[in-house]
């Protein structure tokens, strides 16, 4: 796989190469970026880390992949698999809820520019699987889609670090690993995300939850990176939740079988009875990006937070768009 980083110095994009590195010495990593200094630092640290972890080579017919660096503006000049999107404007330093609850939804305004600049600099190239991290990711993926009139099952925004954190919290009451527990989760990646607490099993069982559990583990899971964040330094996102599911998700763009279903802000028309804005919903991935959105029967409180989610984005989107 040979896989653009725009954004390839940041700290999720980073750690994204590193992952790709360790995951597959086959696979080529390009970090484009603005910050050209910190991409080469990167890019030639990988290319030293892949030293250790291709050896030995896997046969005499494989090609080692490459770590390399370039501006984003020169990314037409590659032929690309798959792009992630993790560039964005740094926040200013006299925001003080920067590292705080609600930081996502300030950086709209910021990085919409942005992404209409990627957006122009993407037109070089053929549509290629292409997974929005930037935040807030289903506004900017909806942004991207729209601005780029690339089919609509190749522009996705990546919202799985919730899945893990709700299965996380679950397994933390029922006192199990957070392997054994599904809870797929919708919505916004944000305060109206909607864990689909009536799909959610441990150890292949049906789980049920009463109304507080439900109410304290969202409240937990919004709480979480922003407080991982502020014990590891306001710069240190969740660059580890982030880099695994990316990598789950840039396998299933590439896989040959359809993947189970997971959940990934896609632009949506109609599904959910919604249009014109992006959310979380459960898609499968196959060679080439989305292979199917998937409607689900949800309970009537998961339908009225989908809908406030959705009227949320919408509103959002209206206002960017005039
Ligand atoms: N979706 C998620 O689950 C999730 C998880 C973590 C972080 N995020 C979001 O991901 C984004 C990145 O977070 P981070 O902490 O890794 O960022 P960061 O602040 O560490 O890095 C941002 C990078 O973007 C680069 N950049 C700016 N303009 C660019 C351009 N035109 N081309 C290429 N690169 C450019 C900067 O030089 C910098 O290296 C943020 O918006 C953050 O909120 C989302
Ligand atoms: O870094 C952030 O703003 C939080 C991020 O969206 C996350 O879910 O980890």
């Amino acid at each position: 796989m040979h896989v653009g980083i725009i954004g390839g110095a940041s700290t999720i994009g980073s750690t994204l190469a590193y992952s790709l590195v360790c995951d597959d010495p086959r696979h080529s990593v390009m970090l484009f970026e603005e910050a050209l200094d910190a991409a080469w630092g990167h890019a030639t640290d990988l290319t030293h880390a892949s030293y250790h972890l291709a050896d030995p080579p896997l046969s005499e017919t494989d090609e080692i992949g490459e770590v390399r660096y370039a501006p984003t503006d020169e990314i037409g000049d590659f032929d690309l698999d798959a792009i992630v999107i993790t560039a964005r404007v740094p926040p200013s330093d006299d925001d003080t809820q920067r590292g705080a609850r609600g930081a996502r939804a300030r950086e709209l305004d910021a990085n919409l520019p942005l992404i209409d600049d990627i957006a122009d600099a993407l037109d070089a190239l053929e549509p290629v699987p292409t997974v929005v991290v930037t935040n807030p990711v289903d506004r900017i993926v909806y942004r991207l889609w729209n601005r780029l009139g690339w089919p609509r099952s190749t522009v996705l925004g990546f919202s799985l670090a919730e899945t893990a954190r709700v299965a996380d919290a679950i397994a933390r009451r029922r006192d199990v690993h957070p392997t054994r527990v599904s809870c797929p989760t919708m919505g916004e990646h944000g305060e109206r995300v909607v864990p689909v607490f009536s799909r959610a099993t441990v150890d292949g069982t049906p789980a049920s939850f009463t109304r507080a559990e439900r109410r304290e583990i969202v409240d937990e899971i919004l709480e979480v990176p922003f407080e991982i964040a502020e014990k590891r330094g306001i710069g240190d996102s969740s660059r580890w939740v982030s880099a695994a599911g990316l990598l789950r998700v840039l396998r299933g763009v590439s896989a040959s079988t359809p993947t189970d279903p997971l959940c990934l802000s896609v632009p949506l028309d109609g599904e959910y009875g919604f249009t014109d804005a992006a959310l979380s919903v459960p898609v499968t991935l196959a060679d080439g990006g989305i292979d199917r959105t998937i409607e689900w029967d949800l309970d009537v409180s998961e339908a009225d937070r989908l809908r406030e989610a959705y009227d949320a984005v919408r509103a959002d989107v209206r206002r960017f768009d005039q």
